[in-house]
């Protein structure tokens, strides 16, 4: 099998967002739908035979005792018994705490590479149960196909969405995905939805008005992007994004991006680009 030396932690978006009901561990249980992006961070390992799992250099925004990357590789290892160590390094695009995914994605790129590269032999199942362990987005991200997803996301079908180009905005906040489901407006009682209601439009993120009223940058990103479609919140925020015609279209939108404002364009993609890695059986 042809290994890549870089290995891509694509981005995801939630297309919309509900809150359905809670569990009683205090988690709430979610209808979304997770498109991923041809957008991410990359990441390369070093296999050594010291037995360490460790960084090759630091992560600027992401502190070591919290990256997913180190939990998810020392996870694998000691559940399947592995001798040999790591050396980690992520080029990160995505911003952390964006509702993009990035560290969830980071998490399940690891996890498929380091089951390739020490030869662990896991599939793809037994992966998913492994990631769900290490974060509720980890999933949709192994299971490699965009998908809808109910649970806290770990229930997936997957899903051919349209071909589409999004722009995606971050405005100059990190919104802590924790404080915005203990906020008192949550009110998580939504009926829900079929994914054929989906289809014909419905469904909105109700996360959103809590963390517009909280993080006005965000609502500024939200205001501006409405001009130019129809603009939503992915994830508990705080980046916003807009269907857009074209990918030359999506840039000169972000070129008149209020300043501290970043952000890319990406194309949606049904596969993980890493999904033939995998095997199911
Ligand atoms: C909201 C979503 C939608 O895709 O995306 P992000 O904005 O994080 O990308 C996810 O469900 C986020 O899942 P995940 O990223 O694993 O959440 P965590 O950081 O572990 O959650 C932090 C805290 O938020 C609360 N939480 C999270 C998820 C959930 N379904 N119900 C919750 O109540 C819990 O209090 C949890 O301790
Ligand atoms: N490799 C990683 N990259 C980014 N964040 C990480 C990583 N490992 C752990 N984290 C933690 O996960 C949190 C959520 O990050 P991320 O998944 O990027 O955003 P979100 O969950 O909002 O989509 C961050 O605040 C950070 O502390």
């Amino acid at each position: 099998m042809n290994l890549p030396d870089r290995w891509p932690a694509p981005a995801k978006l939630n297309l919309f967002l509900h809150v359905v009901g809670r569990r009683s561990d205090g988690y709430h249980l979610l209808q979304t739908v997770f498109q991923l992006l041809d957008f991410g961070d990359e990441l390369r390992f070093g296999v050594t035979s010291d037995g360490v799992v460790g960084r090759a250099a630091p992560v600027p925004g992401v502190p070591e005792e919290t990256d997913l990357t180190l939990r998810a590789a020392r996870l694998l290892k000691e559940r399947c018994g592995v001798r040999r160590g790591v050396r980690i390094g992520i080029e990160k695009r995505l911003p952390a705490g964006g509702g993009l995914g990035g560290g969830s994605s980071d998490c399940a790129t690891t996890l498929i590479a380091l089951n390739a590269l020490w030869g662990v032999g896991l599939r793809r199942a037994e992966l998913l149960r492994l990631g769900l362990e290490l974060g509720a987005d980890v999933p949709v991200f192994i299971g490699g196909r965009s998908a809808w997803a109910e649970g806290v996301g770990e229930i997936l079908t997957p899903l051919e969405l349209e071909d589409a180009w999004y722009l995606v905005v971050a405005p100059p906040v990190q919104v802590s995905t924790a404080s915005v489901f203990a906020a008192s407006e949550l009110t998580p009682h939504r009926p829900t939805i079929t994914i054929r209601a989906f289809r014909t439009g419905q469904g909105r993120n109700d996360l959103e008005p809590i963390v517009r009223r909280r993080y006005p940058e965000v609502d500024v990103a939200l205001r501006w992007l409405a001009a130019h479609g129809e603009a939503r919140m992915t994830g508990s925020g705080g980046c916003v994004y807009v269907r857009v015609a074209s990918a030359a279209a999506g840039r000169r939108i972000l070129e008149e991006a209020p300043p501290g404002y970043g952000g890319f364009v990406a194309r949606g993609v049904n596969r993980h680009p890493l999904y033939s890695l995998t095997r199911d059986s």
